[in-house]
């Protein structure tokens, strides 16, 4: 379902086509996560220096900040091939096996969704990280023997939107770990203006922030907006973004100002309009809005908490203030504690 969303950060078939149009193709144009980038430019230059490959990599982080693009400048800046795959296409040890053993010396192995592999595939990829060796298993049953082959030493670049998934022993063979932080408007505004340039849009610097402001902190998603607020410009106007016609786009299609889409308002007006803004329980939310309660718990709650207008707590759903200010409600009165009772002068309490 979020993959139909404005506001998703999981790859659409239209994003396929254009992200790769928009990816960096250096570690010094990649926008933001300067920490994780840094870090990174020292673990490469240090094993390029070396002549040796450098230590596996895991990416973690939500869908859309750049992982992908992360891995394919890890492969440019070494110099070296690129080998794309992803866990849910690895079901058995044997597909690994395939993929490893034709790996040239240095190669980059992409792993999308590592968390996603199968278990004896798992197996498989510890010692090939490790030793640089399968082991092809050949019969079955109590005759069944394992035939070690050597691969070419790779470099493996997992990448995960669960890190806490993932096996320690998986975890504890990558030499670095880089999670990916959300991107803060500014960053998104460079990103916004770089991808404005590439695609050929015209776009005002105030209409450059309003649609980052909006992006929920990912670049899939600033990328989307941005075609979506051209497309408006091109139609209802001469193809130039102001700030008033970003605006209006992105009214149009229902993105609010804090980047909130219609699903994740309709939520959070049914727990603050239909449950005084809770405690309620998930699967009553959801069927209040006729949703699945994955759905709601999956695509709209994760971007609720992490705007401070909805919490999980063990009681079920509850809005904060800020919810009740977002949707311009008023919250009821809170019974506060019980007042004190007056009496007359000289009277005496019991
Ligand atoms: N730091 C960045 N600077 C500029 N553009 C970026 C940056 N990070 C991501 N992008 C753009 O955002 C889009 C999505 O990035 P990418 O595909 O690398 O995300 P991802 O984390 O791999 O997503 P997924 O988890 O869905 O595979 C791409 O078009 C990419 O160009």
């Amino acid at each position: 379902m979020s993959e139909d969303r404005l506001v998703g950060g999981e790859q659409s078939v239209e994003d396929r086509a254009i992200d790769a149009a928009l990816r960096p193709k250096k570690l010094d144009d990649f926008i933001g996560q300067h920490r994780v980038r840094e870090q990174l430019s020292l673990v490469l230059h240090s094993a390029l220096r070396r002549g040796r490959a450098p230590d596996h990599v895991l990416l973690s982080g939500g869908p859309g900040l750049g992982k992908t693009t992360l891995a394919m400048i890890i492969a440019a800046e070494l110099g070296a091939p690129l080998r794309i795959t992803s866990g849910p296409a690895i079901e058995r040890a044997g597909d690994l096996a395939a993929i490893l053993s034709t790996l040239s010396e240095g190669e980059v192995l992409f792993l999308d969704e590592i968390h996603r592999m199968a278990r004896p595939a798992e197996e498989m990829l510890y010692l090939a990280m490790e030793d640089f060796r399968v082991d092809v298993v050949v019969g079955k049953g109590p005759g069944a023997t394992a035939i070690p082959l050597d691969i070419a030493p790779f470099t493996l670049v997992g990448a995960t939107t669960r890190a806490g998934m993932l096996p320690g022993p998986l975890r504890d063979r990558f030499g670095f770990v880089g999670h990916m932080d959300f991107y803060d408007p500014a960053e998104l505004e460079v990103i916004v203006g770089r991808s404005a340039g590439l695609l050929g849009v015209r776009i005002a610097d105030d209409a450059a922030a309003e649609v980052a402001f909006r992006s929920r902190g990912t670049p899939r998603i600033a990328n989307r907006l941005l075609r979506r607020v051209r497309d408006y410009a091109e139609v209802r106007a001469d193809g130039l973004v102001t700030r008033d016609l970003a605006h209006a786009a992105l009214d149009l299609y229902e993105v609010d100002a804090q980047g909130l889409d219609r699903l994740d308002r309709a939520v959070l007006r049914a727990l603050l309009t239909k449950f005084g803004g809770g405690p309620v329980g998930l699967s009553t939310l959801a069927v209040s809005v006729g949703e699945e309660p994955e759905t709601v718990e999956v695509v709209a709650e994760p971007f609720l908490v992490r705007q401070g207008l909805l919490a999980r707590t063990p009681r079920g759903r509850v809005a904060t203030p800020a919810a009740w200010a977002h949707l311009g409600l008023t919250p009821p009165a809170v019974p506060g504690p019980a007042a004190p009772a007056l009496f007359d002068v000289g009277e005496e309490a019991d």
